[in-house]
């Protein structure tokens, strides 16, 4: 199809490289372990998610951020025996310096609002869409990377702030076609277990260790999880009380247990207050095993689930208010959530709500002879200064291959430029949906 030619031949004919030189080693084609391409088809796929996700930080008037996905391997050690901590894509860089592929993007928008310290007014609403990486054994061959969308709000230390995330992921799902029969968000606060560590006088510097195993009860046996506690250094007291907090489902019960004087419940009953408000209670429900995984968690807490149970968590997010003093910055009220680019798309595929995506070009233009290239270009330039996108033949072509081509692009019309009409300034239409062909002047076409 290429014309006739012989494929070992280039355009002068002469001989190509291959057949002079020794074999080359084909590489791996492939993208390496645990990583992914986007050609086309993946690429509309992503962007049509990735405009949802940055049309919805516009809506709640947020601003777009972004950082190194290198970072000092600094920023993300932490000593509470988190999974994404053992997972570190952490090496030491040519000038011998410890650096890592963050796994996340909480920690670079600390060090960030650091650095730009008293400058940056609050609050701040900040979002950023981000690849994160992770090195695990490709023993259990699960991705390596993953695109994380992130929200987060600095300075507002009202539960205001976590109703307001809840509510832009609701927006999302809504816009979509997930719906609350499809999806829910299980909500708790990290004060719960808080307050019932120190009625046992647990030490505060083992509360994030602590929550970093009970986010592990539905993973690994409650056996496991007890082991884990004891060696931590929790009484069997302790450890049972705790248990039996974590199975509570109803605020009217957790109220009962801790009373009402603490934070934990005034935080749960005034979030549930706004999403009455914000018209999503039927997304949201009290469950005081969620934990999340991430140790610098304080507060409320919260994950998006899928009520089939067959995915794993497919958002999740709360408040951090202590995160910046761990890095030496002053602490800033802030609360934020991730949401993955793979849990969502697997529950799109799920309920059929994969959007079909094409190339879509509005003309694709073609000289019916070579010595008309020229004009090709001229009619292309026009088209493409009105804003119209031309998918411009480059090299003389049967009329038989340009047809199968923007059958193939979806091309809404085929221009032609042919010497008869071209004689008379003209070119030739054809609406491609229609079959209608039409001879315009050039400078009429639009
Ligand atoms: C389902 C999925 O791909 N998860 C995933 C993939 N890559 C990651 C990379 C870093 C941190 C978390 C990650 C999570």
């Amino acid at each position: 199809e290429n014309g006739g030619r012989s494929s070992v031949r280039g355009r002068s004919g002469a001989l190509s490289p291959s057949l002079v030189a020794e074999e080359v080693q084909r590489i791996d084609v492939n993208p390496p372990k645990g990583t992914r391409d986007f050609p086309p088809e993946d690429m509309r796929l992503r962007n049509w998610l990735f405009n949802h996700f940055r049309e919805v930080s516009r809506l709640f008037g947020f601003e777009e951020v972004d950082y190194p996905v290198l970072e000092s391997e600094a920023l993300f050690i932490r000593k509470a025996g988190e999974e994404i901590r053992d997972q570190l894509y952490c090496f030491e860089d040519r000038g011998n310096r410890r650096v890592a592929l963050r796994p996340e993007l909480t920690p670079s928008l600390a060090r960030l609002v650091i650095q730009k310290g008293k400058s940056l007014s609050l609050p701040l609403k900040w979002f950023a869409v981000g690849q994160c990486w992770r090195y695990e054994r490709m023993t259990r061959g699960r991705r390596r990377e993953h695109y994380q969308w992130n929200m987060d709000i600095l300075g507002v230390p009202e539960v205001t702030a976590e109703a307001e995330l809840i509510a832009s992921i609701v927006t999302f799902f809504k816009r979509i076609g997930i719906k609350e029969s499809d999806v829910g968000f299980k909500v708790s606060s990290r004060k719960v277990l808080q307050e019932v560590l120190r009625c046992y006088s647990v030490p505060e510097n083992l509360f994030g260790k602590v929550c970093i195993i009970i986010d592990k009860i539905e993973k690994i046996p409650i056996a496991e999880i007890k082991r884990e506690l004891n060696v931590t250094g929790l009484s069997e007291e302790a450890i049972e009380e705790l248990l039996q907090v974590l199975s509570i489902k109803s605020l009217t019960k957790l109220e009962e247990i801790l009373g009402g004087a603490g934070e934990a419940i005034a935080d749960l009953k005034e979030l549930f207050s706004l999403a009455e408000k914000f018209g999503y209670s039927e997304w949201i429900q009290f469950d005081a095993s969620v934990v999340r995984g991430l140790a610098y968690y304080t507060g409320i807490v919260f994950e998006g689930f899928d009520r089939d149970g067959k995915l794993r968590a497919i958002c999740g997010g709360g408040r951090y208010d202590r995160l910046l003093s761990t890095f030496g910055g002053d602490d800033v009220p802030a609360c934020g959530f991730g949401f993955g680019d793979a849990v969502i798309v697997e529950l799109l595929k799920e309920k059929g709500l994969l959007p079909e995506l094409s190339l879509e070009v509005d003309n694709i233009v073609c000289a019916l002879d070579r010595d008309l290239q020229g004009v090709a270009a001229i009619v292309a330039t026009k088209l493409r200064e009105k804003g119209q996108s031309v998918d411009l033949v480059l090299e003389s072509k049967p009329l038989k291959w340009v047809f199968k081509r923007a059958a193939r692009t979806n091309a809404q019309r085929l221009i032609m430029v042919g010497n008869t009409e071209w004689q008379k300034g003209m070119v030739v239409v054809k609406v491609l949906s229609s079959g209608k062909q039409y001879e315009i002047k050039l400078d009429e076409l639009e």
